[in-house]
């Protein structure tokens, strides 16, 4: 076993390669390995805030996986948050009998996955243009379930509360009629589910399971793709819950019929209900979360400085609540209030403040022919090929996205174009946001690169 600081610099190194670099220097970096004993690894975590996110995200799962990778050793976290380390030690001094560590032990798998989080409820969802829809329709669910839009489908990008108002509807389900059989699980636990009751010949009990509840949540579905035999057995799992009027509610980055080999059985069966997309939030609605995360942990924060961390993160709710969890933790450790000048510091290393204004149009075009592998010639030159079309559109759109420059200005550097072009790749790539994962990471990692 290697010392407590070698383990968790190879823990951070892998963490540091597998996430963005927003999640890296929020989440990980914030962590502080304090005692390594036997194998129980314990990571004190700025605030409580911090631990719902290490243990929502599964970032304990990946702790435990990188350690085997670089140290071959079953390691055991216990995420521990500094005032419960200082109670601890006043009780210690006070019983001075040895006690077990107030310690967030990880739950078994299957408990952690059925469980509903009691943070995400229709209460502290907040509405605006790109989620009012399915904020709705989640609500109609809820009320009646099984008989309006069954199945209830969410779609769109990462982070923008597909996950929370499926919760919701579960919740309200729960606090309406208590004796309700809830089951929430990602689509990766039903797959796990399934293979271990094959290995196990619990296969009966699996369906027992799946079968007899009256709400299915199944998140992330995309994970579904090209495994053939989760289909089939999810199939049979659908039309059991589905003729008998139980109500399912799945989410995904994408609309069914563009999840790589789902079964066409699947997609129809999908349509059957109501499919809603849930699009980025616009900056009212940013602010709007931010105030009702804050007023909920008590931060005590200025509007024009939450004003100012929506301003940073446009698109990811997650990232938004990460840039204020860093505000605060910044504020906790530097003993200063929460101003605007704290928040741009705190935020500063993320690379979001002003990051823009380096960035020109010739940088992006680098980076883009450079990430995927074109030319800047062809970058800017004419030819039709989707190849270079799709990398020419993305340019175009991040350098309306990222500099000033007018859309004139932006068609004459890629080759003398008319403006209308510039406009008609900005909304392809937009539009295509929507519903393409692929393209919404390409997009990312490339802003990330930018930003560095
Ligand atoms: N409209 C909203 N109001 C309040 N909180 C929100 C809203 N949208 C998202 N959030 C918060 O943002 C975080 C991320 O949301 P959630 O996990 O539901 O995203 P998701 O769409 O399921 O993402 P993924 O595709 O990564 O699973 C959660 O903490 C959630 O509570």
């Amino acid at each position: 076993m290697p010392d407590m600081v070698t383990l968790w610099t190879d823990i951070k190194e892998l963490f540091e390669e597998n996430n963005t670099p927003t999640t890296y220097k929020t989440w990980i970096e914030t962590a502080k390995p304090i005692a390594l004993d036997g194998n129980k690894l314990t990571l004190e975590l700025p605030s409580p805030l911090h631990r719902d996110y290490w243990t929502h995200q599964h970032l304990d799962q990946q702790l435990v996986e990188y350690a085997y990778q670089a140290a071959h050793e079953d390691i055991q976290p216990i995420l521990i948050i500094e005032s419960e380390r200082q109670q601890q030690a006043t009780r210690k001094a006070k019983t001075a009998t040895p006690e077990e560590p107030a310690t967030a032990e990880p739950t078994p798998t299957f408990m952690k996955e059925t469980a509903l989080n009691s943070r995400y409820t229709f209460d502290t969802f907040v509405i605006g243009k790109g989620n009012q829809m399915a904020h709705a329709a989640a609500l109609v669910v809820s009320e009646e379930p099984g008989v309006m839009y069954n199945p209830l489908f969410f779609y769109g990008g990462v982070g923008l509360g597909k996950t929370h108002l499926m919760h919701a509807i579960g919740n309200k389900m729960l606090e309406d009629r208590p004796d309700t059989k809830v089951k929430y699980v990602t689509s990766e636990a039903f797959t796990n589910d399934f293979i271990n009751a094959i290995q196990t010949r619990t296969q009966e009990q699996f369906r027992q399971e799946y079968r007899n509840v009256d709400l299915l949540l199944v998140d992330d579905i995309q994970f579904f793709a090209n495994k053939e035999g989760t289909q089939e057995e999810f199939f049979h799992t659908f039309n059991a819950l589905y003729d008998d009027e139980k109500q399912i509610v799945l989410t995904s980055d994408r609309l069914p019929n563009e999840i790589p080999k789902l079964q066409d059985r699947l997609v129809s069966r999908f349509a059957w209900g109501l499919s809603v997309d849930i699009t980025p939030p616009d900056l009212e609605t940013r602010i709007a979360i931010l105030r009702n995360k804050a007023d909920a942990d008590q931060i005590d924060i200025p509007d024009d400085t939450l004003s100012y961390i929506a301003g940073q993160i446009d698109s990811n709710v997650r990232e938004l609540e990460g840039a204020l969890a860093r505000v605060q933790a910044y504020h906790q450790l530097m003993h200063q209030p929460i101003t605007t000048d704290l928040a741009a510091e705190a935020l500063k290393s993320l690379n979001l403040a002003n990051a823009t204004d380096a960035i020109t149009i010739p940088v992006i075009q680098d980076r883009v022919a450079n990430y995927f592998h074109v030319s800047l010639k062809d970058l800017k030159g004419k030819k039709r090929k989707q190849a270079i079309v799709m990398p020419r559109q993305i340019a175009m759109y991040l350098s309306r996205e990222l500099t000033e420059a007018s859309l004139p200005r932006i068609g004459n550097e890629f080759g003398g174009k008319d403006h209308t072009t510039v406009i008609h790749a900005y909304d392809k790539i937009q539009d295509s946001l929507k519903t393409d994962a692929e393209l919404q990471k390409d997009i990312d990692n490339l802003k990330d690169e930018l930003r560095r």
